[in-house]
């Protein structure tokens, strides 16, 4: 059975009262690459400072490797790197210099790691920090969180700011720690490219989880069904939750969470139905069906503890 290495339960975080996590519940299993996801506002970057102890929780519990995120910030700050949306470093330092500092509040060993990860990134060590690009900036960012050979890594919008090529061997490179038995929790707004990198998937929406799934139980439950017919429209009713319907002339599709296999039958064999497709979705694709809509016209919520 897989580990939880993340686990929060009914969390509540207010900002002079107005409730930005309005009782999240999360599990990460170890191992895995989960891809965080949601709206500007939804509360990504609030619950990444829960798991970082830089907030106390107003209600509800956020552990990491089972200890509590606030009480236990200390210990965990060894265990875990956290590279924020909008890093900020002394800017008059040297990238070589930033390492150098920051190894003095780690265990031995963090500058050699650092050293390799900045050279592994591309970085320039002798230049000052205020010279560097956007790009430059958050590769040093991720040197900083890798260096320490975190058992979880906490990345929010690591890519933003990065070139194509970096932001796709970053990606590609998550998938090795995780491979290492590391943890990744990552946010991005670059859904598609994420989807390339990550295994697990939660969409948060006004501070609570609407999804939390493995990617391989996404591509099962969440089908597009397009068709050509002749006669009357197919009617979508039982075929499963409808995500999204559309049709242009002849043309019939529907996005529907957790079809049933005997309805999704009977339709592939209406004598006049031709074309008949029963496809995966990208998650962009699912992202914009669940979070575009309000919860009554479809969105159901579908939290499911991940790996059932
Ligand atoms: N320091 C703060 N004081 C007051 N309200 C805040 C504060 N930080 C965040 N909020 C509010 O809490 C909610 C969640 O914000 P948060 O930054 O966690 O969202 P996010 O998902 O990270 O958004 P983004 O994708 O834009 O970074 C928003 O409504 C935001 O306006």
């Amino acid at each position: 059975m897989s580990e939880d290495v993340i686990q929060i339960d009914r969390l509540v975080v207010r900002y002079r009262g107005k409730p930005a996590l309005q009782g999240l519940n999360l599990r990460v299993p170890r191992g895995s690459v989960y891809a965080f996801l949601g709206d500007n506002g939804a509360g990504k970057t609030t619950t990444m400072k829960i798991l970082t102890g830089q907030v106390p929780p107003d209600a509800g519990t956020a552990t990491i490797l089972g200890l509590d995120c606030w009480s236990k910030a200390t210990d965990l700050r060894h265990r875990v790197g956290y590279m924020p949306e909008r890093p900020r470093f002394y800017d008059w330092m040297t990238v070589a210099d930033i390492g150098w500092f920051t190894a003095s509040f780690h265990r031995p060993g963090f500058l050699g790691r650092f050293q390799t990860a900045a050279e592994r990134l591309g970085l320039d060590t002798s230049k000052r920090l205020k010279d560097l690009s956007k790009g430059g900036y958050a590769r040093v960012g991720l040197a900083l969180a890798l260096a320490p050979e975190p058992e979880v890594l906490l990345l929010d919008e690591p890519t933003s700011g990065l070139d194509l090529l970096t932001r796709r061997e970053f990606l590609a490179s998550l998938g090795e720690l995780a491979a290492a038995g590391r943890t990744v929790f990552v946010t991005s707004h670059s859904i598609a490219e994420l989807e390339r990198a990550c295994t697990h998937v939660g969409l948060l929406r006004d501070g609570q989880m609407i999804m939390s799934t493995t990617l391989e139980q996404v591509r099962k439950q969440v089908r597009r069904l397009s068709l050509r017919f002749t006669g009357s429209p197919p009617d979508p009713t039982g075929l499963g939750t409808l995500l999204e319907r559309s049709a242009t002339g002849r043309f019939w599709q529907v996005l529907v969470r957790d079809p049933d296999p005997d309805a999704v039958a009977a339709l592939r064999n209406r004598p006049d139905v031709t074309d008949f497709e029963d496809q995966p979705v990208g998650l962009e694709e699912l992202y914009a069906a669940l979070m575009s809509k309000a919860p009554e016209a479809g969105a159901v919520p579908m939290v499911r503890k991940v790996g059932e």
